[in-house]
């Protein structure tokens, strides 16, 4: 074993035994051997690790509304969702380990109707979370007896583990031990085409340099005219995704709706039903945060401090360079992220998108938040060349917490609305 592993190992050690406090229950591991993939990745960042295994912990082990066997399987259909078999299998393991009902793995016909009920907003939240409404909460709470408490609960779960599906394959976890692994029966198309780096580290550095001493002001309407154009100028990140062969998973039987799957943001523009979502009238900080505490103990906190660092974390480094302020990268990334969920951050100038991020790196971080299952091991192994390793699990770390983050938006202002 070389030092840095041995370095690794122990700062994923200290990292567990910090957060031992949500993991003291009798008799339990709940960090299987199959996790160590995780944590071993995440270890590269092991302040993030310590907050990642607290939220982990928190929600499948810590108070809460809802019941072990309710919590594992609601996991397993997110992670169905992405068809994202390795989080599935930890978590049906664990759903029987804890006196879930075997019947219950044959799929969705065999759990209680309450269980069922979800797979409607487990669909909409992974996929297009902005159609989520006060309806579905509705039938919910009065069709499918579920309080509002086990509700969130619920909410929580399944974003933390739609998004924890973009991490274990845009790190290429799921298939690590075959890179070209075939999916699902299917071969994994390479979602990066040419990956010659368009844009190299040096001249990146010298943007982000410009950049901040630029002092230009724009008016309300170019500034909304870039935000649309984020994404418009990459259509053909969708065009090339629809292409990736259809899969026929073989975890249809923890959901329904198959082909339902993301939208772009443009086209649902077009129909002009869906209006961005502007983090000004309803954020985390000012909104989410407390509502989530509020119904569900205090799990606000622990996300919020998990948010915070993916959102924070920097080492001043860039591809081998040292001393670089990556603030400017590192904003245009997560707020990429909340763009090709419709969330808008009004403050922002998104002409900086498409000057920092190239296509490539787009086309990647947009597939592992929308289409995770069609993300391929090489993709990580290929994308922005000049980078570390633990640089890409950095932006991975970003790509799983500003979704998280996006989902739980449109999700808690739906809950405020329905509470008013
Ligand atoms: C995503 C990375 C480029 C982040 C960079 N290494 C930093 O420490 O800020």
């Amino acid at each position: 074993m070389f030092t840095s592993d041995l370095t690794k190992l122990s700062v994923v050690s200290r990292a567990l035994s910090q957060c031992g406090h949500f993991m003291l229950t009798e008799g339990y591991n709940p960090w299987d051997s199959k996790l160590e993939r995780i944590k071993n990745t995440m270890g590269d960042h092991p302040d993030y690790l310590k907050l990642f295994l607290s939220t982990h912990n928190f929600i499948l082990r810590g108070d809460g509304a809802l019941p072990w066997d309710y919590r594992h399987y609601i996991a397993i259909m997110a992670a169905a969702r992405h068809q994202c078999d390795y989080l599935v299998d930890i978590q049906k393991e664990m759903f029987l380990e804890h006196g879930g009902d075997s019947a219950w793995l044959q799929g969705l016909d065999c759990v209680p109707d309450k269980l069922r009920s979800l797979n409607e907003i487990n669909k909409i939240l992974a996929h297009r979370p902005w159609l989520l409404c006060k309806s579905h909460i509705i039938r919910l709470t009065k069709e499918s007896n579920w309080s509002l408490a086990e509700l969130v609960h619920a909410i929580v779960i399944l974003a933390h583990f739609h998004s924890l599906a973009s991490f274990v394959f845009g790190c290429g976890i799921n298939d690590q031990d075959d890179p070209d692994a075939p999916v699902n029966n299917s071969k994994k198309i390479l979602i990066l085409g040419n990956v010659e780096p368009e844009v190299r580290v040096d001249q990146l550095m010298e943007r982000m340099r410009t950049l901040s001493q630029r002092e230009e002001e724009f008016s309300v309407e170019e500034q909304t005219q870039r935000f649309l154009r984020v994404d418009h100028r990459d259509q053909t990140i969708d065009i090339e995704n629809s292409r990736v062969l259809k899969q026929t998973s073989g975890l249809g039987h923890f959901i329904e709706d198959t082909e339902f799957t993301y939208q772009d943001f443009q086209r649902r523009g077009e129909t002009g039903d869906f209006p961005t979502f502007r983090v000004q009238d309803y954020s985390w900080e000012d909104h989410g945060y407390s509502l989530v505490n509020r119904l569900y103990n205090d799990v606000g906190n622990l996300l919020d401090a998990k948010f915070k660092k993916a959102y924070n974390m920097t080492y001043y480094t860039m591809g081998g360079n040292k001393d670089v302020d990556t603030s400017r990268f590192r904003r245009a990334i997560w707020n990429y992220i909340h763009c090709v969920f419709g969330i808008r951050h009004d403050d922002y100038d998104y002409g900086e998108v498409n000057q920092l991020l190239e296509r490539s790196l787009k086309a990647y971080i947009k597939s592992t938040c929308c289409y995770p299952e069609r993300v391929a091991t090489r993709d990580f192994a290929q994308v922005l060349a000049e980078f570390e390793h633990s640089e890409k699990v950095h932006i991975n770390l970003m790509v799983q917490e500003a979704r998280m983050q996006a989902e739980l938006l449109y999700a808690l202002r739906v809950v405020m609305n329905h509470m008013k």
